[in-house]
């Protein structure tokens, strides 16, 4: 069995990733969504629970490790920031390596919000990120009903300007609509399995 081609799938919030990765299965691809895997950890029975709750013990009842209290100790004391990504990273970095070690597909996709901003992109053969401009984006976010502007705009200032990612990805994947989304999509899987793109 030979070893996929790992694809990593960025952008900032909003900017169309969990759309984008469905095209890429489509394709037949594997997709491996670090989200996902976060939500796994702090569920029941999940591996990040008991050492969250050593280390705050009102961030976790019902066996699950709350969010909105992980966000208030962090709003207290952004240290605990880091403390918890040290617990949450080794886990997910397992989760995924298991991920990749189960795949029979040609190209694994790892959709990963923070990818760059954790500086983790020599651990891909290539990276896609996908993108619009700033006010689609924010008009995107609104729409879900989900976040105020004033949040959404912290977010932002806390991610890596767009312009940057795009110079730093191997392919750039313009989410305005879905027909040129896919057709993008379609050329990048094309590529690899031809052979034509190298790490
Ligand atoms: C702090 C927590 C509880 C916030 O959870 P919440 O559900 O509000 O947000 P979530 O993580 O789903 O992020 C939503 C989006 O906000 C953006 N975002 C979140 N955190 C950051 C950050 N530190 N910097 C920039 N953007 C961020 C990303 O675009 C992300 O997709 C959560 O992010 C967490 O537990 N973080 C520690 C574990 C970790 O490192 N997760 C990242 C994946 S490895
Ligand atoms: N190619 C596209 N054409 C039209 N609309 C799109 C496209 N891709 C994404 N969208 C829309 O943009 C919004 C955000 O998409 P999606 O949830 O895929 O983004 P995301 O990057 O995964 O978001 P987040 O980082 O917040 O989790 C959704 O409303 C989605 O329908």
């Amino acid at each position: 069995m030979t070893t996929p081609f790992l694809l990593g799938l960025t952008g900032s919030i909003g900017m169309g990733k969990s759309t984008t990765a469905k095209m890429f299965a489509e394709l037949g691809c594997d997709v491996w969504d670090a989200d996902a895997a976060v939500h796994r950890l702090y569920a029941r029975d999940g591996a990040a629970v008991e050492a969250v709750a050593s280390l705050l013990p009102d961030a976790v009842s019902d066996g699950e490790v709350q969010r909105d209290a992980l966000k208030s100790h962090i709003k207290e004391n952004p240290e605990v920031l880091s403390k918890i990504e040290d617990i949450v990273h080794p886990l997910v970095a397992e989760d995924r390596a298991r991920f990749i070690g189960q795949s029979n597909a040609e190209i694994v996709v790892l959709d990963i919000p923070l990818l760059f901003e954790n500086g983790t992109e020599s651990e891909f053969d290539a990276v896609a990120v996908v993108s619009v401009d700033p006010d689609t984006q924010r008009k995107r976010v609104i729409a879900r009903g989900q976040m105020s502007e004033e949040m959404f705009e912290k977010i932002r200032a806390k991610q890596m300007p767009n312009a940057e990612k795009e110079a730093r990805a191997d392919f750039v994947i313009p989410t305005y609509n879905l027909r040129d989304a896919k057709k993008a999509v379609e050329t990048i899987v094309m590529k690899i399995r031809a052979g034509e793109i190298h790490a």
